[in-house]
């Protein structure tokens, strides 16, 4: 549980990458260039990680500064950048068709069977993250006690927990790199097939626009406006629905014996997963679940964070998504910010095909065309 402080902390961080994030796109409105959303919307999505997670944070204006942290030795840009590299490469290898996975748990056949050189391109992403993640925790670890709990970062938190809670160095540094690692992509997916949708559906993003003017009016939206945007939600949870990150969940059953299972015959040994992708657009379930349409979700409320099992985006249960307060609240903040601020048009065909890697994007990265709104953020 998060203490309010903390709270606090994390979405003021929320708010000031919405502010880079959104300036970014104003460089682009301003150079009459259209907006490759993916990249933008990643930067910011690691701009976010890094800093709730390690608390690193890049400031504009200082591309080489280091004062926030106690005095690292490190260059914060560099950190930034090689997280972001290492992100990217465990992407890719996660999406990567290795025939080893496929045919043998024996490690020798497997490492036959890497024509890619799957295995060796993991024990050196491993290794780079042992190194930087290794260095950051030392750095934190030479701040004082005091200061150290003055900060709101996960890592900071960790380390100043009492000496026999304190997790190994090796655990702490899995579960550093696994929240940004989980945490950075997902949440840039879920707004990419946001703003897709809202490109191809104008009237419901001139919904969202409205319900933002009358609620937020003119400043800038902040998290305390997040409840009191219910169609902003249900764009949010349509999209979750129709286009979940994570289709193929863990709630993994290994059958023991043989059984069937409806008209379907499960010979023992077979590890089932939960397909969460055809749930949500199961007819019996959801009525033309092929049309987007957040509505639905004004006429029955469904909790996207694991209670109700129509429509689970994060999971459910013990191996739930750890991240999904704050994926949802980001998603629900940046969108907010994106609509509020610009008009989404059209720059070139917008294709819904879908390319699972380790979440499930779009085939055709989107690119857009921002045009500043008339009412004034800033
Ligand atoms: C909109 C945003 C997000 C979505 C849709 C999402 C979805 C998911 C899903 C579907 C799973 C797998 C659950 C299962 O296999 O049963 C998962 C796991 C996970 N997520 Fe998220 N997530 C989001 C944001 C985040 C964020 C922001 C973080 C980090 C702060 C995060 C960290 C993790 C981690 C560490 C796991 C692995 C948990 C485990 O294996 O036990 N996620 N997420």
């Amino acid at each position: 549980m998060l203490s309010p402080r903390r709270v606090a902390a994390l979405a003021a961080l929320r708010a000031r990458v919405a502010d880079r994030m959104s300036k970014n796109v104003s460089l682009h409105v301003a150079a009459g260039q259209a907006s490759s959303m993916r990249a933008l919307l990643q930067a910011a999505s690691l701009d976010n990680m890094v800093g709730s997670v390690l608390g690193l944070e890049q400031h504009p204006q200082q591309q080489e500064e280091d004062g926030r942290h106690g005095g690292s030795s490190m260059s914060m840009s560099m950190v930034i950048k090689e997280m972001g590299e290492m992100v990217k490469e465990g992407y890719e290898l996660v999406g990567m068709f290795n025939l080893g996975d496929h045919f043998s748990s024996s490690m020798w056949l497997w490492g036959l069977l890497d024509f890619h050189g799957v295995g060796p391109r993991c024990q050196r992403l491993a290794a780079r993250v042992r190194v930087l993640f290794g260095r950051v925790v030392e750095e934190r670890r030479r701040i004082n006690k005091d200061e150290l709990h003055k900060m709101d970062d996960l890592l900071s938190y960790m380390v100043a927990m009492p000496e026999d809670e304190r997790l190994q160095d090796s655990d702490l540094i899995a579960v550093l790199w696994e929240m940004i690692f989980r945490g950075t992509d997902v949440v840039a997916i879920l707004l990419e097939w946001a703003l897709a949708r809202m490109v191809l559906h104008p009237d419901i993003q001139s919904k969202v626009q409205q319900e933002l003017d009358m609620v937020v009016g003119h400043r800038p939206m902040v998290d305390s406006d997040i409840p009191n945007l219910p169609f902003l939600h249900c764009v949010i949870k349509e999209t979750l629905r129709m286009h979940p990150p994570g289709p193929l969940l863990s709630w993994a059953r290994l059958a023991v014996q043989d059984v069937r299972v409806g008209k379907y015959f499960v010979p023992a040994g077979t590890t089932a997963m939960v397909n969460m992708w055809a749930i949500s657009h199961d007819e019996t379930i959801w009525g033309d679940p092929w049309v987007f349409r957040p509505e639905r979700f004004m006429e029955e409320d469904v909790n996207v964070l694991g209670s109700d099992l129509r429509l689970a985006p994060f999971g459910s249960g013990r191996r739930v998504c750890p991240g999904r307060m704050m994926g949802l609240s980001t998603a629900y903040l940046w969108f907010g910010r994106l609509l509020q601020e610009y008009k989404w048009l059209m720059a070139q065909p917008v294709k819904l095909a879908e390319c699972l890697r380790l979440s499930m994007e779009m085939k055709k990265p989107l690119v857009c065309r921002a045009v500043h709104r008339n009412k004034t953020v800033y």
